[in-house]
C-alpha cells in the first residue's frame, strides 16, 4: 500500500475503515481517492471545517431488499438486492445495476464511490449511486432472467425517479434486462417516464451510442493520452481483456482508429489471436448467442484458448482491462512494462490494484484510470436523459462527437489538474482531484445535509 495518506486525512481513512468493517473494496477505492486529497484541504480549508471528506465517504442512502423468484422448474430463489444512492449533489443519483454472484455491499459501495467522482468529471448534473445484486444470470432461461428482473424492480422502483435516482446496466445487466426493469417500472407505477433508467432500447427512449460509449469513450480517453506523447492507436499491438460490453466497443473503436487487438477473454480463458481479433465472430458470439469465448478458437484455427491464462502475460503496446476490478495485480503490471507496454486506459472499474497502480505511475507510462477513463459511458447515459427530457432523439454522428467530446475535455481536465497540484502526467491524481473538487463546491454550497 502507498504510504502516502496526508496526515490530516488519515484519521478520516481509520473512521472509513471502522464504519465499514470487511468492505475491502470499498476501502481500497477510498484510501485511492483521499491519497490525492491533502494538497487540496491545503487550498480549501473549508472543506476540511464542513467535513467534507468524512461526508462523501458516507452514502447518503443504503438499500438492501429480498429478492424472490422462480425459476422454470418452480424452485424459489432468494437473492439479496443493493441500491446504494451515494451523492446527489450534482444531480440525481446515477450509476449502473450488476448482476454477478460476488456482489455484495462492500463491491456495490466501491463502484457507487467511484462513481461520484466520474459522474463528476462529465461536467453532466448527475450524482453517484450503484446497485445490484448477487444474482447469477450465466445459464438461466430468458423467462428465469425477466422474472428476477421483474421481483428486483418490484422493490427497487419505489426509491427511483428521474429526478431521484437513474440506474442503467453494468456487469450482467445489458438491454435486455433494462427492457425488463423498464416494463415493471411502467407497470407498477402506471407512467411512461422515460428518464428513470438508461441503456434502453432504440425504439423507446434509448440513445445511440450508449452501447458504444463505455468502450469508444475510454479509447478516445486513450487516444488523447497518446498524442500528448506523440503517439497514436496507429499500428499500435492492443490487449483488451473481456469480452461483454465495454470490451467489445473497445475493440471496435480501436481497430477504427487503426490499432491491432490480438486478445480478449471472459472469467474462463483468453483468447489470443495474433492476427488481429474479428470483432463480427465475438459480436454474434456473446451478443447474440450468449456464448463463452473459448469458442471463438473453433472458428479460427490460428487463435489460441489459453483457459484460465494470464492475458496481461502477452506482449502489448497499449493495455485495456475490461472486465472487473482488481484484474491486473503488481506482478502483472510489472509484467506489462517489462514487455513494453506504453498506455494502460480502464475500461472497468478498478482493475488495477494498489501495487500495479504504483508501478504503472513509477514506470511514468500513460495510466488513465477507471473513473476518468470509462466515464463516456455515464456520460452517454446522461445524454440519453437530456434526450428523453426534451422528446429527442440525436443522431448517432451527433451523439458520438458529443462523446468525443466530453472524452477530450475529461482527459484534459484531469491532465491540467494534475500539473497545477504539481504531479505533472498523473492522472490518478488529476482525476481524482478534479472530480472531487466540484461535488465538494456543491456540497458547501447546499449546506449541512
Ligand atoms: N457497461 C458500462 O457502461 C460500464 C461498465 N463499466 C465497467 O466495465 C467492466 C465490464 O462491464 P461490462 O462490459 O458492462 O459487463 P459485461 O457483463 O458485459 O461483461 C463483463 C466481462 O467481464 C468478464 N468478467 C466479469 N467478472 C469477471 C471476473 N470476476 N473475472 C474475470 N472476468 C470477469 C465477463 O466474463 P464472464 O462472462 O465469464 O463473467 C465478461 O467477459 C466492469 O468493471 C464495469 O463496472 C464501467 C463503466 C460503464
Ligand atoms: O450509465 C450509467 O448510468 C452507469 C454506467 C456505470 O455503471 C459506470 O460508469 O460504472
Amino acid at each position: 500500500m502507498s504510504p502516502q495518506i496526508d496526515e490530516k486525512v488519515e484519521p478520516i481513512f481509520q473512521e472509513v475503515l471502522k464504519r465499514n468493517p470487511g468492505e475491502v473494496e470499498f476501502h481500497q477505492a477510498v484510501r485511492e481517492v483521499l491519497e490525492s486529497l491533502g494538497p487540496v484541504l491545503v487550498k480549501h480549508p473549508e472543506f476540511a471545517d464542513r467535513k467534507i471528506i468524512e461526508r462523501i465517504c458516507e452514502p447518503e442512502r443504503q438499500i438492501i431488499f429480498r429478492v424472490p423468484w422462480q425459476d422454470d422448474n418452480g424452485n424459489v430463489h432468494i437473492n439479496r438486492g443493493f441500491r446504494v444512492e451515494f451523492n446527489s449533489s450534482l444531480g440525481p443519483f446515477k450509476g449502473g445495476l450488476r448482476f454477478h454472484p460476488s456482489v455484495y455491499l462492500g463491491i456495490i459501495k466501491f463502484l457507487g464511490f467511484e462513481q461520484i467522482f466520474k459522474n463528476s468529471l462529465t461536467g453532466l448534473p448527475i450524482g453517484g449511486g450503484k446497485g445490484g445484486s448477487d444474482f447469477d444470470p450465466k445459464g438461466k432461461s430468458d423467462n428465469e432472467i425477466m422474472r428476477f428482473c421483474q421481483s428486483f424492480m418490484t422493490e427497487l422502483y419505489r426509491h427511483l425517479g428521474e429526478h431521484t435516482d437513474v440506474p442503467a446496466g453494468d456487469i450482467g445487466v445489458g438491454g435486455r434486462e433494462i427492457g425488463y426493469m423498464f416494463g415493471q417500472y411502467k407497470r407498477i407505477t402506471n407512467r411512461y417516464e422515460p428518464g428513470v433508467l438508461t441503456g434502453k432500447g432504440l425504439d423507446w427512449g434509448g440513445s445511440l451510442v450508449r452501447t458504444e460509449a463505455t468502450g469508444y469513450g475510454a479509447t478516445f480517453f486513450v487516444d488523447a493520452m497518446l498524442k500528448v506523447r506523440k503517439e497514436a492507436f496507429d499500428g499500435k499491438i492492443c490487449s483488451v481483456s473481456g469480452s461483454g460490453n465495454v470490451a467489445i466497443y473497445t475493440i471496435e473503436k480501436i481497430h477504427q482508429l487503426g490499432g491491432k487487438c490480438i486478445t480478449c477473454s471472459d472469467s474462463n480463458g483468453v483468447i489470443y489471436h495474433e492476427k488481429g481479433l474479428d470483432l463480427n465472430l465475438i459480436k454474434q458470439l456473446k451478443e447474440v448467442e450468449r456464448r463463452r469465448i473459448e469458442d471463438y478458437a473453433k472458428y479460427h484455427k490460428d487463435a489460441k484458448y489459453i483457459p484460465n491464462g494470464n492475458i496481461w502475460e502477452i506482449p502489448c503496446q497499449v493495455a485495456m482491462p475490461s472486465a472487473t476490478q482488481n484484474e491486473i495485480n503488481g506482478k502483472d503490471a510489472a509484467t506489462l512494462v517489462k514487455n513494453g507496454v506504453i498506455a494502460v486506459g480502464e475500461g472497468a472499474n478498478m482493475p488495477t490494484t494498489p501495487e500495479g497502480v504504483k508501478v504503472f505511475l513509477e514506470a511514468n507510462i500513460a495510466y488513465g484510470p477507471g473513473k476518468a477513463a470509462n466515464a463516456g459511458g455515464v456520460a452517454t447515459s446522461a445524454l440519453e436523459m437530456q434526450q428523453n427530457a426534451c422528446r429527442d432523439a440525436w443522431t448517432f454522428e451527433y451523439t458520438e462527437q458529443r462523446l468525443a467530446q466530453i472524452m477530450k475535455n475529461i482527459h484534459d481536465t484531469c491532465y491540467q489538474t494534475a500539473e497545477e497540484y504539481g504531479t505533472p502526467g498523473n492522472y490518478v491524481n488529476g482525476a481524482n482531484i478534479a472530480g472531487f473538487i466540484k461535488v465538494a463546491k456543491a456540497m458547501v454550497a447546499h449546506g449541512l445535509i
